[in-house]
């Protein structure tokens, strides 16, 4: 029986490279310091627009195959952020991208966003039940920025954490376990907005425009933060790593990087982080995802 680390934590993304953006920094601290970081993406991230000319003809009106590309450059970025625990939602492909909000792809019948919740969510849990963490990190219930796979991921990683944790649910399927906390990705706005003034102040940047602070997902009151991982520069430099193996969908320049709308945007070293359903912290933002949030 292999030594299973004391801490344990569950990400859960919507399509490859949302955890480099969101949580690399922070996935790679953790992991370097020993504890499990288990990843989950819920598609393959078959229907997003491709940045670089040379890999047009992926896209998914030309021969569609971005899915299998992304899960090439997903597990390079896992190796610059040293995770080794990574899954796809009921196996590679079982879950297709929907789309931005209001596509034609929203429809489709093997896509994510028509997928039933608790057949999703129950994949899931196995996981959760599996590997038992303490903390499981996903998106707000808009999912950060109203993409339906966001939003999606939403949902059924807060249906997987209720069905994980309930005896009633497939008894016998591994026993029953609670995640001690769970939040949300976001962004304070103070952040956001130092963050582009910098970008417009530099003119030196590689992108046409510059994003406004209403294209950041996940942005709140400064006040609604209750973690602020500051991962230090080793393992910034990783994330930026990791963003930049996903070259089909991220430009990095820096200590920024735009995504295939070109519109530059800041590359955060420090990562933030809700509690899930509850109002704002007392205190000041802690650094751990495993300390006490006095709430
Ligand atoms: C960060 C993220 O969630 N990216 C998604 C998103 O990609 C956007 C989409 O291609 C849009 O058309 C572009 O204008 C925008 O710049 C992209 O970020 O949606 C894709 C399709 O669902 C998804 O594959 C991609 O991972
Ligand atoms: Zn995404």
């Amino acid at each position: 029986m292999t030594d299973v680390p004391d801490r344990r934590l569950l990400f859960v993304h919507a399509h490859p490279d949302d955890e480099s953006i969101n949580n690399g920094a922070t996935m790679a601290k953790y992991a370097a310091e020993g504890a499990l970081v288990t990843l989950v993406t819920c598609t393959l991230g078959e229907e997003g627009e491709v940045i670089p000319a040379e890999l047009a003809h992926l896209a998914p009106d030309r021969d569609d195959t971005l899915g299998p590309h992304r899960v090439g450059e997903l597990a390079a970025a896992m190796r610059e952020l040293g995770v080794t625990d990574h899954r796809f939602l009921g196996g590679p492909g079982r879950y297709r991208d929907s789309g931005m909000k209001g596509a034609p792809q929203n429809a489709r019948p093997d896509c994510f966003w028509q997928a039933p919740l608790d057949e999703a969510a129950a994949h899931l849990a196995a996981v959760v039940r599996e590997v038992r963490p303490q903390v499981l990190v996903t998106y707000d219930p808009d999912g950060g920025y109203g993409h339906p796979d966001h939003v999606q991921a939403h949902r059924v990683a807060m249906r997987a954490a209720e069905l994980a944790a309930d005896p009633d649910h497939r008894p016998g399927a591994g026993e029953p376990h609670a995640v001690t906390r769970t939040y949300w990705n976001c962004v304070p706005r103070s952040v956001v907005e130092r963050g582009l003034a910098a970008l417009r102040e530099t003119d030196a940047h590689a992108f046409a425009g510059i994003a406004d602070a209403t294209d950041i997902p996940g942005v709140v009151d400064d006040a609604e933060v209750a973690v602020s991982v500051d991962a230090g520069t080793e393992h910034a430099a990783r994330k930026a790593a990791a963003m930049r193996a996903h070259a089909s969908q991220i430009a990095v320049d820096g200590a920024f990087f735009a995504l295939s709308n070109d519109l530059g945007q800041p590359l955060l070293r420090v990562e933030h982080y809700r509690l899930a359903g509850e109002d704002a912290p007392e205190g000041a933002p802690v650094g751990d995802l495993f300390a006490p949030v006095a709430s």
